[in-house]
């Protein structure tokens, strides 16, 4: 583990990663963290945070850049690990790990370009009538220690130095991982990385910490530690909600940005159908079972209004599956869950098994599903909303597009929606739109939600159950929002303003002077 700047063996149950491959238990075991450590781990980031947020912001952005040099720097020894620990193959991990330093290099020249700081002057209007006006200046500030749960699903961009971590530092937030249990080797060499970089950088050593922890009483004791302020977490519906409850529980409640569950529906409208069924069909299933279909992006739901042309689709999508081997899962865990939601899709009055790929060979391996059912079963049974985590499916036919647009309204929140479309359904699309915009926090046209574009403009994010704050994203420089808190500041004399909001403007910012954007 490491806590603060030291590299700690824990004294609590060990951990051993399974290769998923072989079902064989992986050397080192990594030893689990005490309630003490979490204490220990979290008041070092709480005495990390008052310097660490008010860090020059080239100083911050070249933190984030060392850590993204650092983890180049494991060399391939890293991607070894990872593919051992995860099952996931080669090119999809070194595509993980340039995602991985492609975002803390983002978050760099959005804490550079400092738009983050929201700063806003409204200067003091002493002869306004009837009431002269104060002066008021705002700039955001970051939030405090930030606890962050690594997730399964990616070991490298969505957990110790993924998505969360990088968006909390780059706000100014210390920050204390628990690592996932499937990489704990993956996980060490990750934060040796991130603790080089923090001594080459001169940051406190608080600023970061990771703890190993089997069961459920380590992650929660760091979101009910006092010195923590904010939860990043990608994981299980469950896990979700059981820290939302201990956060909400606090003498201090605290915002958990929990992102959990999406089934991603898919519209096939009938002009795309008519154009194109049998390759939507095909895209489809390609999407499916891209990483054994373990993206909380995968699409879960296909939605088509009955006619002919719908056979197309299910022709291109059972060819896909069929033809596709079987695939590792991540753990012996995911794959038990995901055997367990297909057996009750599949013996689930009034749904059918349309298409089912090869039979899996390997202990933990798994093979894609499509399940057919019509609209009227599928609003009745809100079970068939539940998420299976892995490349299964299910076509839901409706008669027409006043039934496609109940169903659509009967969904839970989601991350992604996608449309089908020609220009011949336009008008259909239109009529969804609104609808579309209240479920999910992305909406696609001719596409599938799988494969996040780490942007300034990307929302990966949606109503609950799909995170459990739809207002931000975890995926993007907009993530960096969840980690801030405006301050305002009135009359405050000169010497004792931030510089960020100082006549003068040393920091050159965009800011915001009455209203107007200007670098003045
Ligand atoms: N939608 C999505 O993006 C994803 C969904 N999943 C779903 O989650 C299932 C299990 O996968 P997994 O990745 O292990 O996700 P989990 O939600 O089970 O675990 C994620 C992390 O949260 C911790 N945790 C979970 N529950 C609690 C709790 N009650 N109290 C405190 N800490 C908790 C775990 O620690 P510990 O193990 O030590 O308890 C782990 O570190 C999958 O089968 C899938 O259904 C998984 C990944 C992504
Ligand atoms: O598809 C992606 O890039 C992100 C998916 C994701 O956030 C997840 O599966 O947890």
């Amino acid at each position: 583990m490491l806590i603060g700047g030291h590299a700690v063996r824990g004294s609590a149950a060990m951990i051993h990663a399974v290769d998923p491959a072989t079902g064989e238990r992986l050397e080192p075991g990594f030893p689990g963290a005490t309630p003490t450590d979490v204490g220990q781990a979290c008041a070092l980031a709480w005495a990390a945070f008052p310097a660490y947020r008010e860090t020059g912001l080239e100083q911050r952005a070249a933190f984030l850049e060392t850590i993204a040099d650092e983890i180049v720097a494991l060399g391939d020894a890293l991607i070894e690990r990872a593919m051992r620990e995860s099952g996931l193959p080669r090119p999809r991990l070194e595509g993980e790990r340039g995602r991985t330093c492609g975002q803390l290099r983002l978050f760099a020249d959005v804490v550079r370009a400092g738009h983050f700081l929201d700063a806003r002057i409204d200067p003091a209007m002493p002869d306004r009538q009837p009431l002269p006006r104060v002066d008021l200046r705002l700039r955001n500030i970051a939030i405090g220690p930030v606890a962050v749960f690594g997730a399964s699903n990616f070991p490298l961009a969505f957990s110790v130095a993924g998505g969360d971590t990088a968006s909390a530092l780059a706000a100014g937030c210390p920050v204390v991982v628990k690592a996932h249990n499937a990489h704990p080797g993956t996980s060490a060499m990750i934060a040796s990385a991130v603790r080089a970089a923090v001594a080459r950088s001169g940051m406190p050593e608080g600023v970061f910490s990771m703890l190993y922890g089997a069961g459920n009483e380590i992650g929660t004791g760091l979101v009910a530690d006092a010195h923590i302020k904010a939860v990043g977490f990608t994981g299980s519906r469950s896990g979700g909600l059981a820290l939302m409850k201990v956060a909400a529980e606090r003498r201090e409640p605290i915002p958990v940005y929990a992102e959990m569950s999406s089934i991603n529906p898919v519209i096939l409208l009938p002009g795309a159908l008519a154009a194109r069924g049998e390759a939507i069909g095909q895209g489809f299933a390609a999407a499916l079972q891209l990483g054994a279909g373990q993206f909380c992006t995968n699409p879960g739901l296909v939605l088509a209004i009955e006619g002919p042309d719908v056979a197309a689709f299910v022709k291109g999508a059972t060819e896909g599956i069929e033809g596709a081997s079987p695939q590792t899962m991540l753990t012996p865990g995911i794959h038990a869950a995901y055997e367990q939601g297909v057996a009750s899709f599949a013996g689930h009055d009034g749904v059918s098994t349309v298409a089912r790929g090869a039979e899996a060979t390997g202990r933990y391996q798994a093979s894609a599903r499509l399940f057919a059912t019509d609209g009227d079963r599928f609003l009745r049974d809100h079970a068939l909303q539940a998420e299976i985590f892995g490349s299964a499916s299910l076509l839901v036919r409706v008669k027409d597009a006043a039934a496609l647009a109940n169903v659509l309204e009967a969904l839970e929140g989601q991350l992604t929606v996608s449309v089908h479309m020609e220009d011949s359904d336009r008008e259909t699309v239109a009529q969804l739109l609104p609808t579309m915009e209240i479920k999910a926090g992305r909406l696609l046209v001719n596409g599938f939600g799988t494969g996040v574009e780490v942007s300034h403009a990307m929302v990966h994010g949606g109503p609950y159950p799909a995170t459990s704050d739809g207002r931000t994203t975890s995926v993007g420089t907009l993530a960096i929002r969840r980690f801030l808190r405006p301050v305002c500041y009135q009359d405050m004399p000169q010497p004792l303003l931030p510089d960020a909001l100082r006549d003068g403007n040393p920091l050159h910012l965009w800011r915001m002077t009455d209203g107007a954007l200007s670098r003045d």
